[in-house]
């Protein structure tokens, strides 16, 4: 059986450089976003993320995280404005979060980790799908946000509510009619910058979109993601806590912000 990446000891991320060597490359995510030396850029465009609940499929645990996928054969949901061109497709979107509510996000701000990070993945138009615009140098724009401990969040109950039957990895059950705009923050001021895949393969074909405000999501329900397991079923248990990267070195790159 092939030794799978994971987040544990032994094949966690400081082991990932063995079989994927891009993962000491120029531009790795996730990074510590040091607020003081982003760059605000007037030419930077609001976001605009317009979304049909209607493309949601299914959720499913993949072994690494928690992702709703979407049908994305046509521009239904979609990302434009902000730092891309043109129009990137919505696929998935997934989480990665901590055993405890002190740490668990990818990106920090300043030093700071949040509980939670949610990922809104999305892929550029100009390539036939996915698959091909994952290793294209602009195939792929990722959308972050912040999960804060809080009052209980009504939007994100819905996924909560469906993690009881996708407890092992490769369970999944269909999850139609999501609308993922319910979990985005009021405002979306955000920083960016040119990164990374921040799981295997690791490849280098993400504009980061990093939500400067973030949602907030209660201790109970935060501890429902931690009753999800990496293992599959049969197997010995292993919780899925602690699925995040830490931050890469920046190397040569800017982080640029869209507002003051
Ligand atoms: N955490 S991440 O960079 O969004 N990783 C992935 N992998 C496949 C799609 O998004
Ligand atoms: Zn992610």
């Amino acid at each position: 059986m092939p030794h799978r990446w994971g987040y544990g000891a032994d094949n966690g991320p400081d082991t990932w450089h063995e079989k994927f060597p891009i993962a000491n490359g120029p531009r790795q995510s996730p990074i510590d976003i040091v607020t003081g030396e982003a760059q605000y850029d007037p030419e930077l465009r609001p976001l605009t993320l317009r979304y049909d609940p209607s493309v949601s499929m299914d959720i499913i645990n993949n072994g690494h995280s928690v992702q709703v996928t979407f049908a994305d054969d046509e521009d239904t949901s979609t990302l434009t404005g902000g730092p891309i061109t043109g129009t990137y497709r919505l696929k998935q979107f997934h989480f990665h979060w901590g055993s405890s509510d002190d740490k668990g996000s990818e990106h920090t701000v300043d030093g700071k980790l949040y509980p939670a990070e949610l990922h809104l993945v999305h892929w550029n138009t100009t390539y036939p799908n996915f698959g091909e615009a994952s290793s294209k140098s602009d195939g792929l724009a990722v959308v972050g946000v912040f999960l804060e401990i809080g009052d209980e969040n009504p939007q994100l109950q819905k996924v909560f509510d469906a993690l009881d039957v996708i407890k092992a990895k490769a369970a999944q059950t269909s999850f139609a009619d999501f609308d993922p705009t319910m979990l985005l923050p009021s405002t979306l001021d955000y920083w960016t910058y040119d990164g990374s895949l921040t799981t295997p393969p690791l490849l280098e074909s993400v504009t980061w979109i990093v939500c400067k405000k973030s949602v907030s999501a209660s201790s109970a329900q935060m501890e429902k993601f931690r009753g999800l397991l990496f293992s599959a079923e049969g197997e010995p248990e292993c919780y899925m806590v602690d699925n995040y990267r830490p931050p890469q070195p920046l190397k040569d790159r800017k982080v640029r912000t869209s507002s003051k």
